[in-house]
């Protein structure tokens, strides 16, 4: 029997790839991030069809929030929520919540509230199956480079909040920030609850410190919390 040198050569990578996801902590991280955009991506493949026959409707958010839920369990991350009595029952507000990385995603369909949904940057319209799905869930997207554009999709937000019972999730830091402290608050969350004339709810997204870091390519397992710290009007 002959054995080309290729496929030699791609069974021994075939053979060494599980040594090497057990010996490097930056080819797992790396493994592990890849898997995660790859599985959401899969994910949002599913959901599409399943979203569609709505059309684009914040309750297509549910669809998303259901899907989403059993991706911690893949990384053996085990998650608190504490608090999740002050979100207010029956009425529009504005979430605001610390942003990590997109592993926020997780913490975030966690505890996300019925017709609830975020702001994200127009960006995330454009990633393939996961826009389409975005678009699908009534995601209000805006153009950080256009703040004109964002504060008028940002008032069109307050109408919508008001005339369709949508709540809306904002990332007030306005970018990923794991630098452990907090960045200046972008002022357009606090503008919404004005204009709106509804409470914001502070949310807290604790630290991955211990489990994750981007920059020492860490990604183990570990609990993880969520906290709502309280509603004010
Ligand atoms: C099944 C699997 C499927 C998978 C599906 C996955 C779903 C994923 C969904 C998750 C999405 C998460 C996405 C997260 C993100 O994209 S974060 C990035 C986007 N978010 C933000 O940017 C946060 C919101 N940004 C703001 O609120 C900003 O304020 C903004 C409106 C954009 C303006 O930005 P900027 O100019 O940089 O900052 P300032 O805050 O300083 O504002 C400038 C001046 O404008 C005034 N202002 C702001 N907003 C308003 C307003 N609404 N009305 C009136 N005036 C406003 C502000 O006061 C400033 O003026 P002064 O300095 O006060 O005079
Ligand atoms: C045809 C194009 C195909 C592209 C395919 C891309 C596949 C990507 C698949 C899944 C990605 C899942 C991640 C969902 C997004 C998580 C939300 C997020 O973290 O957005 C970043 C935003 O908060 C702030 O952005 P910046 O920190 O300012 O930057």
């Amino acid at each position: 029997m002959e054995v080309s040198v290729g496929t030699a050569a791609l069974a021994l990578a075939l053979l060494l790839l599980p040594l090497l996801y057990e010996r490097c902590g930056s080819f797992r991280f790396f493994c592990k991030m890849g898997f995660y955009n790859g599985w959401i991506l899969l994910l949002a493949l599913v959901a599409i069809p399943l979203c569609a026959l709505r059309g684009r409707d914040v309750e297509n958010m549910k669809i998303i929030r259901g899907l989403m839920q059993h991706v911690k369990r893949l990384y053996g991350i085990r998650m608190e929520v504490r608090g999740a009595h002050n979100f207010p029952p029956r009425q529009p507000y504005v979430v605001v919540s610390n942003h990590q990385s997109s592993l926020d995603l997780l913490g975030m369909m966690e505890v996300l509230p019925d017709r609830c949904v975020p702001i994200a940057k127009r960006e995330l319209l454009y990633m393939g199956a996961v826009g389409v799905v975005c678009w699908l869930g009534g995601i209000i997207f805006i153009d950080r480079k256009r703040t004109h554009d964002a504060i008028s999709t940002m008032a069109e937000a307050a109408h919508t909040m008001l005339s369709q019972d949508v709540r809306v999730w904002v990332f007030p830091e306005g970018t990923r920030n794991h630098s452990g402290s907090m960045l200046p608050f972008k002022r357009g969350a606090f503008h919404l609850a004005v204009q709106a004339q509804v409470p914001v709810v502070p949310i807290v997204i604790s630290s991955y410190q211990h489990f994750y870091s981007k920059r020492e390519r860490r990604f183990t397992q570990d609990v993880w919390g969520t906290g709502t710290c309280g509603a004010g009007g």
